[in-house]
């Protein structure tokens, strides 16, 4: 058991050594500079805790609802490609270790285990994850498939009109495997001859997305998505106040403050150092769920002291998966969960409502003290 990893760094680590390097990349890489990807990460580091003592700290609940959905933490999967790349069972067992841990799983609409596979394989709560096609009607039937197979909410991804600039993948010339649920409606595969001489220099990847997905998706189509689906849809990919003004006045059901895991504009800030600008302009009308460089308990606990109702994890669960397969994925968040409970006794937070905007100082406030 001496190799047992004990946190989220150790099994980046053993994924490492466990992938390809094509598909490591995939997971791990960022966009361009990769200057936002660092910042994901390093933003929580200039984050510090004030911790409250003396507080009885000998029950710590951590459960909430999302959407009214019954969870055991703040903690979600958030939705991230192609999982049989990680493990050949893919994300049938990233969904039996959402429900091994109740927590909630968000599926990736680029998923290489179907809708159904996914709904069949156990009784995780899951959301589903939409990008837009061109064929809007492909869309549209992806939605009513995850609609009838129980999926709980749509969540749709707004910021990737077309591909991030991802050079790892452009270098290892990528490739992506065609993907099941698109079987007989649209080829994942680049397939002619032509197509990679037009995209010669970009990645399988980014010449699919260039010429699959729908870059005229504007407002007005949040119209058309609560028309063809009785579910709530929340935008991922919000990173202003302006948006998220605008998301309300369309009619979501919640924000996802995210960046992609910096995978798609490169030098936006990291979605900490913008989350509480997006909480403030919501002000607890809707749901705010946070993503971007969560690896440690104490991150959780800053986003949520930032106004997040809840934080969704994407590298690391597949890094999990990808290390030692369900066991793995599920360790990874038994483990974000056990490093959250400690955060919370550590600093005198029984519950998620005692933790609030006093429990951390940032750098705003900083500059705000020394003036
Ligand atoms: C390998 C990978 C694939 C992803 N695929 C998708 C996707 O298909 N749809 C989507 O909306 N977001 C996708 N994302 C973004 C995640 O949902 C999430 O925003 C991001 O991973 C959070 O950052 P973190 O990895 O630092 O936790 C992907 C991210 C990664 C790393
Ligand atoms: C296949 C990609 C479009 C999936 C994705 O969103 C990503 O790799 O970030």
């Amino acid at each position: 058991m001496g190799d047992e990893p004990v946190n989220v760094k150790e099994y980046q680590e053993l994924a490492k050594q466990a992938l390809p390097k094509m598909y490591y990349d995939y997971f791990a890489g960022g966009s361009e500079d990769q200057h936002t990807l660092r910042e994901n990460t390093e933003a929580f580091q200039r984050i510090t805790i004030r911790p409250r003592i003396l507080v009885d700290v000998s029950k710590i609940d951590m459960s909430t609802t999302i959407l009214g959905y019954k969870t055991s933490a703040p903690i979600m999967i958030a939705p991230t490609a192609m999982h049989k790349l990680a493990h050949p069972e893919g994300e049938v067992l990233t969904a039996k270790a959402a429900a091994a841990c109740n927590v909630i799983m968000g599926l990736s609409f680029m998923s290489t285990c179907t809708i159904e596979e996914v709904a069949s394989s156990c009784n995780a709560i899951r959301f589903f994850q939409l990008y837009v096609y061109k064929r809007r009607e492909i869309s549209a039937l992806m939605v009513k498939r995850a609609e009838m197979n129980g999926f709980k909410a749509i969540l749709l991804t707004v910021d990737t009109p077309k591909l991030g600039r991802r050079e790892a993948d452009i270098k290892n010339k990528m490739i992506a495997p065609q993907l099941k649920n698109f079987e007989g409606l649209v080829s994942t595969e680049v397939d002619d001859a032509s197509e990679i001489t037009i995209c010669f220099e970009g990645s399988n990847l980014e010449a699919f997305a260039s010429r699959i997905f729908d870059p005229s998706l504007s407002w007005k189509d949040i119209a058309w998505l609560k028309s063809i689906t009785k579910l709530p849809v929340l935008i991922k990919g919000v990173l202003t106040r302006e948006d998220a003004i605008k998301a309300m006045e369309v009619g979501v059901e919640g924000i996802i403050v995210s960046n992609h895991g910096a995978r798609q504009l490169d030098y936006v800030p990291a979605t900490i150092a913008v989350l509480e600008e997006v909480v403030a302009a919501v002000r607890g009308r809707i749901p705010v769920l946070f993503d971007g460089g969560i690896r440690r308990g104490t991150d959780i606990f800053k986003a949520l002291a930032l106004g997040a109702n809840a934080v969704m994890i994407g590298r690391p669960v597949v890094y999990g998966l990808a290390a030692k397969g369900g066991y793995g994925a599920r360790r990874v968040i038994e483990m974000l969960k056990d490093e959250l409970e400690l955060t919370m006794a550590l600093s005198g937070c029984p519950t998620l409502n005692d933790i609030t905007r006093n429990h951390v100082v940032t750098q705003i406030d900083n500059h705000h003290s020394r003036l």
